[in-house]
């Protein structure tokens, strides 16, 4: 599929290969002896590679906090000509400057599906965020429709790290650390500014991201809980090394404070032979989730679900958090056990992987697969209709929640919804409908 300079074909296997453990130092090289020991910039590396170090965070934050990476490269990122605008498509940023926060319950369907030939970058479709893209602070909510692999098209996101959660299709995400393949069950993140290529091998794909323009996302402490459980560490896969040796023609794409720019670059950026460090891409698989819950009463606060979360300067309070609502059993007594009624100073943007949610009646119209709902800052919401009164006359012996798998991007400030989303086909005119008809109960 690629040549290479010195006209050998060269195409990393489709199959990847990791390292295994979240936050790790890792090291990995496609060719025995391309990364230089002892030391990061030796004065030649290593078979002639370039040296180049990826900051993800300050140089100076905590060691806890650090992450960066060292990559050796055919040729230095700074070898590119220069780029210029392109259209932003269907993508957008925060602030919005031009959209009224709305206070209202939303629900939208699926993606309407995209037109022959869209690929993962142009099939991106903002939903809305908070924030500031050149703020570092925030985050976007996307979802994608693709019907085609990138092909000699590479994309990078200065303005945050990308949480991809595929609803429908897998992924293959080719990398400059290597190679990752993500299918709906699974979850991506591309750190900030890290190139990457996606490929379909199912032909299609759908699903959901989460752009986190704030602190990178960790692993949530576990307090009480101990040292295992939720999503345990060794879970997160890091790819090996695996590099394109490719000359010809490669349109670079990169986000930047909101916008698209693309340069056309005569080789492949994705040419990282050896790399070490803290700072890759990776994919967990959400069913590895250990889900830890109430065995006395009551519904526990969804925090119990975080998989991963994007602190903030004050403890406890997240830029945003993935939180996943996986298969677990219900046992409380006395207890009713669906998600309660709530308002939230944090927003919580949720969205369906497979089959239904327990606070939600499934079925079209309802919440599906693929569709999402916000729920902003202060906004009463909860069980609707159907499921208050169901749980509520339920026998209370103990039961799998099994049929689904539901995610939630929870993050402290209110969600504005992006022009398009506001007006889009695809939002459910009556969603407000599903808590009409709570009856009066109250006898004094
Ligand atoms: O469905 C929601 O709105 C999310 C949610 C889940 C839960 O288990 C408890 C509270 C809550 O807001
Ligand atoms: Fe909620």
């Amino acid at each position: 599929m690629s040549d290479t300079g010195n006209g050998h074909a060269r195409t990393p296997a489709d199959e990847p290969a990791y390292l295994s453990g979240f936050g790790n130092e890792h090291s990995s090289e496609a060719v025995p002896g391309a990364l230089p020991e002892g030391r990061n910039s030796p004065q030649r590396a290593p078979l002639g590679l370039y040296a180049e170090q990826l900051s993800g965070t300050a140089f100076t934050e905590p060691r806890r906090s650090n992450r960066r990476s060292w990559l050796y490269r055919i040729r230095p990122s700074a070898a590119h000509p220069p780029f210029t605008r392109t259209g932003n498509g269907a993508l957008a940023a925060a602030p919005f400057a031009d959209a009224v926060p709305d206070p209202n319950r939303l629900r939208w369907d699926p993606l309407p599906e995209p037109a022959e030939g869209t690929d993962f970058v142009t099939g991106l479709w903002t939903l809305g965020g908070n924030g500031d893209v050149t703020q570092r602070t925030g985050m976007a909510v996307h979802l994608y429709t693709a019907n085609a692999s990138m092909t000699d098209r590479v994309f990078s996101d200065s303005d945050g790290e990308l949480l991809i959660v595929p609803e429908h299709g897998a992924l293959l995400l080719r990398t400059e650390f290597g190679l990752l393949r993500a299918a709906p069950g699974e979850v991506a993140l591309i750190p900030r500014g890290v190139r990457f290529r996606v490929e379909l091998p199912d032909g299609t794909a759908r699903g959901y991201v989460c752009e986190n323009y704030g602190q990178p996302f960790v692993l949530p402490d576990l307090g009480p809980i101990g040292a295992n459980g939720l999503a345990n560490a060794r879970d997160f896969r890091a790819p090996v090394a695996a590099y394109e040796d490719v000359e010809r023609p490669v349109e670079v794409v990169n986000k930047f404070c909101g916008n698209l720019w693309a340069a056309t670059y005569d080789h492949s950026p994705l040419d990282v032979v050896a790399w070490h460090g803290n700072l890759v891409p990776y994919v967990y698989d959400l069913r590895r989730f250990n889900v830890i819950g109430s065995i006395s009463y009551d519904h526990p606060d969804p925090s119990i679900f975080t998989v991963l979360t994007s602190p903030s300067d004050t403890p406890g309070l997240a830029g945003v958090d993935f939180v996943v609502f996986a298969p677990r059993w219900l046992v409380g007594e006395d207890t009713f056990r669906p998600p309660y009624f709530h308002r939230n100073v944090m927003s919580e943007y949720m969205g369906l992987i497979e089959g239904a949610y327990d606070a939600k009646a499934a079925g079209k119209g309802g919440f599906v697969p693929g569709g999402g709902s916000l729920h902003n800052m202060m906004s009463a919401h909860g069980p609707d209709r159907e499921t208050f009164d169901k749980a509520s006359a339920a026998e209370l012996k103990p039961h799998k929640v099994d049929d689904g798998l539901a995610f939630m991007f929870e993050t402290r400030w209110p969600i504005t919804v992006a022009e398009q989303a506001r007006t889009a086909r695809h939002l459910q005119a009556r969603y407000d409908a599903v808590w009409q008809g709570l009856e009066r109960h109250f006898r004094q």
